[in-house]
């Protein structure tokens, strides 16, 4: 599986505010872009927090994009991915509309009624990891399923484990021209953090968009 992750920070790596709110810290260039990411995808992947905190739908929202998609064999949305070890995703959320297949990677500890509530609205699940979601084992079986392309967007939490598995080889991080600050808002990648073998991205170009600028990054190794 190619996993490309892609996110927007502002100048002091901060994904959202201390509230964990959704911020505008990119612009309408910015989210063409990311439509144009997941356009090529086959999945667009968020953790469970990203699901609580923004309800976000994560389908194709510019009719020509669809085309686009179509015209590379992919018709429709690219489905959507959750890594959601003990099945918290809310019944209502927007990932669990008709637009888009959505699967929800679970671990043993997610809760048998929650799992068939899950499915019952319409989510494929997905077992992969005891305890939490085994992320490497839980890509492995979406490319049983036929993906072969994955866009991680969030949060940090999600980005530091798949950085920390080895999974990922590229990442595009907007900067936003704003400070948003706080010990606890989170960050591009969270977790336990890095202390002895650190990712080495190598940097292939920058571009300037929106107040800010886009920086892509391959990953070594
Ligand atoms: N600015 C941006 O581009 C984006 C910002 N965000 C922001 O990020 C925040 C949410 O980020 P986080 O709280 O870090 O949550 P997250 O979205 O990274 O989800 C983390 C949760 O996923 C579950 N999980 C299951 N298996 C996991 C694994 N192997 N590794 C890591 N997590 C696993 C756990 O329950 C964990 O608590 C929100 O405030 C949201 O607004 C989210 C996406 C993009
Ligand atoms: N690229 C980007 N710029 C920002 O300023 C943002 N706040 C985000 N946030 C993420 O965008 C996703 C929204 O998805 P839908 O539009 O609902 O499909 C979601 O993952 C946000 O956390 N991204």
């Amino acid at each position: 599986m190619h996993v490309v992750v892609n996110a927007a920070m502002s100048v002091d790596g901060k994904l959202a505010s201390r509230r964990r709110e959704q911020l505008a810290i990119s612009g309408p260039e910015d989210f063409d872009r990311v439509d144009r990411i997941r356009a090529a995808a086959d999945g667009v992947m968020v953790g469970v927090g990203t699901v609580l905190a923004d309800d976000p739908h994560l389908t194709l929202d510019v009719t020509d994009r669809r085309v686009q998609r179509q015209r590379h064999g992919r018709p429709g949305n690219p489905a959507r991915v959750v890594a959601d070890s003990t099945a918290r995703t809310p019944l209502d959320a927007r990932i669990l509309d008709d637009e888009a297949t959505t699967y929800l990677l679970v671990s043993e500890q997610a809760p048998e009624d929650r799992r068939t509530e899950l499915a019952d609205a319409g989510a494929e699940l997905i077992v992969a990891g005891d305890d939490r979601v085994d992320l490497a084992a839980g890509i492995d079986r979406l490319a049983d399923e036929g993906l072969e392309r994955l866009m991680i967007e969030g949060g940090g939490e999600l980005i530091s484990s798949a950085f920390e598995e080895g999974l990922v080889d590229e990442l595009s991080v907007f900067v936003g021209s704003m400070l948003i600050g706080g010990r606890d808002a989170p960050t591009l990648a969270d977790g336990d953090g890095f202390t002895e073998e650190f990712p080495a991205l190598t940097l292939d170009d920058i571009e300037q968009l929106d107040d800010g600028v886009v920086l892509n990054y391959t990953i070594d190794g």
